[in-house]
């Protein structure tokens, strides 16, 4: 996951799409950029770092113009080097900036294409550029040099039918405005927002609402699965849906872990989807364990699990105690890009207070459990503190399969529930009991804030890829992207 944002605005849009990305920054703190229009030039900067690294004010000042976009990348293809920072650019059949979040699932195969077929030569590993090949190929496609929205759709039509995977979009195209788009299946998020102010009208889109909160917009809606949002420079407005009949299949995950709380996806409240998953799961303790459960206190892994920790505890009848503390200076650790720095930056990260552990049945309770790195370090500390016995909940399910829709998990060997039954894991992570989140009641947790919301993508949980996979694609991703393969390439 990345965070996107887009701005079609009637005064200069650079301190905003950089106030916009800090607000998305939990989405990807590896690289960040920013591209606008500056009459007829395209100002681009981008870099490797926060988006507080990347830019300073002098830096934000010289991106001139009303309309841009931004990027911070999460790096899920490719290298993490800054020839892939976003946006992208290409210069034909029109100057067009691009920002993407998710990740495609037939790159190789698009890559040979627009290289045979379409003659168009792509310059680094990633998808996103790929991509954005594809797009500016389609716009080129009967291009009679005045886009029209028709045109556009057609196009995005095009890129539909010939990228699979997860996607959401952001493009500027020079002359005309911004182009957003989110993939068929709609797995990634983006919405759309207005803003009305004295100058006029003005719109933005974004991975997040939460970005809207900040700068002012108010969420209009979400951008629908298969549908492109243009926004011209005038300011006006088009939509249209470019794919029709693929299931709707948000990824679950999103309300799991990568959203921030305060964000509403797919009109579902992210805050209150977890502190359903919290009564949910407090509910299977009850069950699995009885009333005389002997939990003493009910001590959330900070951030993300501090909600649904405080209404399983509320459920459970059992004090919520912050016996963990976190360093705010210090990223989120599972979307660092080695396993050495991640497992370091635990134990910099979060410190116990002994008081809230000694003589005590404790239960840790964290969001999700994905290689296992923060939760084996947490019962240590738990135990070093002088917990009687630590439990741990898992707000969701065995994560037992990769990720490949934009999200770095892209290897089954090192997640820690692969292959492993919950005793095995309970074992591996040294705790005194595990429990899970049924997959059916996190997805009970999350459709309840949306009734239309009938399918998710659970991929991570359950192994099925609503896009469908090529046979040896999930094999080739772990030789590809496995940290081994990273430290590899990193070293060579
Ligand atoms: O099993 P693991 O591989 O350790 O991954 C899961 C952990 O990583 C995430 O925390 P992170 O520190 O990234 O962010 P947070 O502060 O938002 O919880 C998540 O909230 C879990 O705590
Ligand atoms: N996490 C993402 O959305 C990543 C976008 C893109 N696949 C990249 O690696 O840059
Ligand atoms: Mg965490």
């Amino acid at each position: 996951m990345c965070g996107i944002i887009g701005i079609v605005g009637t005064t200069e849009v650079a301190s905003a799409l950089y106030d916009g990305l800090t607000v998305l920054q939990h989405r990807g703190q590896d690289a960040a950029g920013i591209a606008t229009v500056d009459g007829a030039r395209l100002r681009l900067h981008k870099g490797n770092g926060l988006v507080r690294d990347v830019f300073n004010s002098a830096g934000v000042s010289k991106l001139r113009g009303r309309i841009g976009i931004g990027h911070c990348r999460y790096p899920t293809a490719g290298s993490e080097g800054t020839d892939e920072a976003q946006p992208f650019y290409v210069n034909s059949p029109y100057g067009i900036a691009f920002a993407h979040n998710g990740n495609l699932v037939n790159t190789e195969a698009l890559r040979k294409e627009m290289f045979e077929d379409d003659r168009r030569h792509i310059d680094t590993d990633s998808d996103s550029e790929v991509l954005l090949n594809v797009l500016a190929h389609e716009l080129q496609v009967d291009d009679r040099g005045d886009l029209t929205p028709e045109h556009v759709f057609k196009a995005i039509a095009g890129v539909h039918a010939r990228a699979r995977g997860g996607y959401a979009c952001i493009a500027l195209v020079l002359g005309y405005g911004l182009i957003a788009f989110r993939d068929p299946n709609g797995i990634r998020p983006l919405v759309l927002g207005e803003r009305i102010t004295a100058e006029g009208h003005e719109y933005a889109i974004a991975s997040e609402s939460v970005a809207f909160d900040v700068l002012g917009f108010k969420r209009i809606r979400d951008i629908e699965p298969g549908e492109a949002v243009i926004v011209t420079e005038g300011g006006e407005l088009h939509t249209q849906r470019c794919a029709e009949g693929a299931v709707h299949a948000p990824c679950i995950f999103e309300y799991v872990y990568l959203a921030r709380p305060d964000s509403m996806i797919e009109d579902v409240s992210v805050y209150k989807a977890r502190l359903r998953m919290g009564e949910k799961l407090a509910e299977k303790i009850l069950r699995e364990r009885g009333p005389d459960h002997g939990i003493d206190a009910v001590i959330p892994i900070p951030d993300t699990s501090r909600t649904a920790a405080s209404s399983l505890a509320q459920a459970l009848g059992v004090p919520m105690r912050e016996g963990l503390v976190k360093n705010h200076y210090i990223g989120r650790t599972f979307i660092m890009p080695g396993q050495g720095e991640r497992v370091k930056s635990v134990r910099r990260k979060l410190n116990a207070i002994e008081l809230e552990f000694r003589k005590k049945n404790v239960l840790l309770v964290d969001d999700s459990i994905v290689r296992g790195t923060t939760s084996r370090q947490i019962i240590q500390m738990a135990r070093d503190a002088g917990a009687k016995n630590v439990y741990f909940a898992s707000a969701a399910p065995p994560v037992r399969y990769p990720n490949i829709y934009g999200i770095d998990m892209p290897a089954a060997s090192e997640l820690v529930a692969a292959g492993r039954t919950v005793e095995e894991v309970e074992k591996a992570l040294g705790a005194d009991w595990l429990v899970y989140q049924d997959l059916e009641d996190l997805i009970q947790a999350v459709a309840d804030g949306n009734e239309e919301l009938t399918h998710f993508d659970t991929s991570c949980f359950s192994g099925e890829y609503v896009t469908g996979v090529d046979a040896g694609f999930l094999e080739q991703q772990e030789a590809m992207r496995s940290d081994s393969a990273k430290n590899e390439r990193r070293s060579a």
